[in-house]
């Protein structure tokens, strides 16, 4: 059996499948750190989480209560946000992986240090697992030049300074759901909305384009990020408030929290002030805003997908969205579930056949 470890900055989610891909055991834990709560299987209560590493154990001590011990696993997967320049495909986890990954930190403040914490804490439980990690970034890999380069001079570009993209997983998830299904069109627009939101061009299944940059803080608004902002106004903020302060509001306090005083978009539709409904046009508006600037660098639009828990769950969001792009003409809207821990678990799945 195999584990895929999808790790936030708050929250663990854990996903158990057998070698047929087939789902055995799910669990998490949200607000690590706070009035923690642990799901496993179809039990649910308060816990107290103090760090990752006390959230897996609590998760697997409930696991091996329902069947499942670590010694029952052959490997763990884990979801990586930035993979950065050099990691751009699955790879087994190595003290130079782990150091890559170390190395994005800054790029991936909110994601890549609970990505590490969960790999060194399953290390310290299970020495002898070989662990796995897919990288959010990869898909885009296939980004031409133009589309990831900031006009910045080559000095400062060689600092690492360019687009990459995220939620790469489940988009490479969801082309290959279409795929399957034989509706994967030439020119796709995918949306992932969920807490963090971004969009993509996807031409003959490859990402060209994407909203994200060179951090998951750029493009549309989010949860609780800013999505695009002017560079001078980033330093006017940071004249304020230092660079941390500006990282932390930027980051945490943007968004759809920061205009409708909700980040959750269910609240948010719940909340009825005109802050919230402001918070929603906003989000509406640059998703559609951002759409135009998708189909343009594919040339055309064929087909939309929506996934992410917004996308997959928000008719009215989503209604909003196709009608803003009605000029785009008239194609078929697809709804995709987010399955991030498949997609990591068949990519650990393939390196682990080939002996990898
Ligand atoms: N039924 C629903 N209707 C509207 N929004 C929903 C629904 N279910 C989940 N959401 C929204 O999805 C967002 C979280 O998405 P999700 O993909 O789970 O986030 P994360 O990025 O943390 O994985 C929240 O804004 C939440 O309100
Ligand atoms: C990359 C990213 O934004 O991830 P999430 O949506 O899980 O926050
Ligand atoms: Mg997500």
């Amino acid at each position: 059996m195999l584990l895929v470890v999808n790790a936030g900055s708050s929250s663990i989610k854990l996903a158990v499948f057998d070698a047929g891909l087939r789902a055995v055991l799910a669990g998490s834990v949200t607000e690590i750190g706070g009035a923690g709560r642990l799901t496993v299987g179809a039990v649910a209560q308060d816990c107290a989480a103090a760090d990752h590493q006390a959230a897996l154990e609590l998760v697997f001590k409930a696991m091996a209560a329902q069947g499942v011990g670590l010694v029952d696993l052959t490997a763990a997967a884990h979801r990586v946000v930035h993979g950065g320049e050099a990691l751009v495909a699955p790879a087994r986890v190595t003290e130079a992986v782990i150091a890559g990954i170390e190395a994005c930190v800054p790029l991936a403040p909110l994601h890549n240090p609970g990505n590490l914490t969960a790999i060194r804490a399953l290390a310290a439980l299970a020495p002898d697992l070989p662990q796995y990690v897919s990288f959010d970034t990869a898909f885009h890999a296939t980004n031409p030049d133009v589309a990831v380069s900031y006009a910045l001079p080559a000095k400062e570009r060689a600092r690492g300074l360019r687009r990459y993209g995220f939620h790469g997983i489940s988009y490479g998830g969801l082309v290959q759901h279409l795929q399957d299904r034989g509706a994967l069109p030439a020119r796709l627009l995918a949306l992932h909305l969920g807490n963090g939101a971004s969009l993509c061009a996807i031409l003959d299944g490859a990402s060209v384009a994407t909203t994200m940059g060179y951090s998951p803080l750029d493009g549309i608004t989010m949860g609780t990020r800013t999505g695009g902002i002017d560079g001078n106004a980033v330093l006017r903020l940071a004249e304020v408030h230092g660079i941390a302060g500006a990282g932390r509001i930027l980051n945490r306090e943007c968004g759809l929290l920061g205009l409708g005083g909700h980040s959750d978009m269910r609240a948010l539709h719940a909340a009825g002030t005109p802050e919230a409904a402001f918070a929603v046009d906003h989000f509406c508006y640059w998703a559609v805003r951002h759409a135009g600037s998708m189909i343009a660098a594919m040339g055309g639009l064929d087909a939309i997908a929506f996934t992410g828990g917004i996308g997959e769950n928000d008719a009215l969001v989503r209604g909003r969205i196709v009608a803003g792009l009605a000029w785009a003409g008239d194609v078929p809207v697809h709804i995709v579930g987010a399955e991030e821990e498949r997609t990591i678990a068949a990519q650990a799945l393939a390196l682990l056949r080939a002996g990898l």
